[in-house]
């Protein structure tokens, strides 16, 4: 717990004065004050995380973190657990809808194996696997404390090793079928949300299914009676790894004094276990989309955060994320090209 005490201990808070002063620029631009809405918005919060009005964010990363669920057995989601391996190798092989939308968006994507049921070998897979796939949490712990630690430290490493290579933005990405579950279980449980509200249809289920996975949500709680006010024994009892370890990406991020872009729900199960386990990080976080999986919306209102967009994606793996990461830059832009009105010799109201 040391460890994760020292990494929590050394989040700083935003700096005022950056972001003072960014506000002061957005109001010298062309523009009635305020009426560039979230952008503004996002360039204020960047300044106060970077501590500079006008941040270099070229250098963006997409960290897609892939994990199997036990809880896959109880029939929760619409698609096979081989899944899992298998879009990890189109993630390598650049073929992916995050590959895609990440090259838009000039960022890379680095896969990482925290826990997939399957032994798997690339050049540019990290391989960090704390367990193959969490047990049924429908029946016991999806994982121990200390592997859900484990794989928070493996995330912490991760974002450690991207910003020492002059990585300036982060972003949260995901794959691992069965997660919706897990996910649902931590909304409901640390949000205090009923589970038919936290749980959704993730890849695709039918009402006959989606009752079911409701009551394999209200099993695992009931079995594992996890403790509101622990964020790490609800995450270990009826969480993921792909999940732990973007908490740790999220908690290594905020360390860093680097953004982290939130994508879809999974993401943002992830934020809110940060955000429980160290409120500190919540201000550098910034939610990209509000998925069309229900209790996303109740998801990023129990982390306090506001999607920059709806678009009735449900995909994951990173793709709201990279999207996100394209306003980002339009709002760097605004700050360094929009001329004042000094200099374009117009009229304040
Ligand atoms: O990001 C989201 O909001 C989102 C919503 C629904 C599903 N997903 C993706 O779909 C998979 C989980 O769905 P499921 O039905 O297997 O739990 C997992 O790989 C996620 O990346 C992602
Ligand atoms: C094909 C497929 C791709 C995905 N990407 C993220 N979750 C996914 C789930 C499925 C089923």
């Amino acid at each position: 717990m040391n460890e994760l005490q020292d990494v929590i201990g050394a989040i700083r808070p935003l700096r005022q004065e950056a972001k003072d002063a960014a506000s002061v620029h957005l109001d010298n631009l062309t523009k009635p004050p305020g009426s560039l809405g979230k952008l503004e918005d996002m360039a204020r919060q960047l300044a106060g995380i970077t501590g500079e009005v006008m941040p270099d964010m070229s250098r963006k990363a997409i960290v897609v973190m892939a994990a199997d669920h036990g809880v896959c057995e109880e029939g929760v989601s619409a698609f096979p657990q081989e899944v899992t391996r298998q879009m990890v190798m189109n993630f390598l092989q650049g073929g992916a809808a995050v590959n895609v939308l990440a090259r838009h968006a000039g960022a890379e994507v680095v896969c990482v194996d925290i826990g997939v049921n399957a032994d798997l070998e690339h050049p540019d897979l990290l391989s960090r696997k704390v367990r193959k796939g969490t047990a049924n949490m429908a029946r016991e712990a999806a994982m121990t404390r200390e592997e859900a630690l484990q794989a928070i430290r493996v995330g912490i490493e991760v974002a450690d090793g991207l910003a020492g290579r002059g990585v300036r933005v982060l972003a949260t990405g995901e794959m691992g079928i069965g997660n919706t579950t897990a996910s649902s279980a931590l909304l409901s449980v640390l949000g205090g949300i009923a589970v038919e509200e936290a749980v959704g249809r993730g890849t695709g289920i039918d009402d006959a299914r989606w009752l079911h996975k409701q009551e394999v949500v209200r099993r695992a709680i009931e079995v594992n009676k996890p403790d509101a006010d622990d964020a790490l024994d609800v995450l270990a009892k009826v969480g993921g790894l792909e999940i732990a370890g973007l908490t740790g990406v999220i908690l290594g991020a905020a360390k860093n004094a680097c953004p982290v872009v939130i994508d879809g729900f999974i993401s943002s199960a992830a934020a809110l276990v940060a955000s429980r386990l160290a409120p500190e990080s919540q201000p550098y976080m910034i939610a990209s989309h509000q998925s069309h999986e229900q209790g996303h919306g109740r998801m990023l209102e129990a982390v306090g955060l506001g999607p920059m967009l709806h678009m009735d994606m449900r995909l994951g793996e990173g793709t709201g994320a990279a999207l996100c990461f394209t306003l980002m830059d339009a709002a760097g832009k605004i700050m360094r090209e929009m001329a004042s009105f000094e200099s374009a010799g117009v009229s304040r109201g």
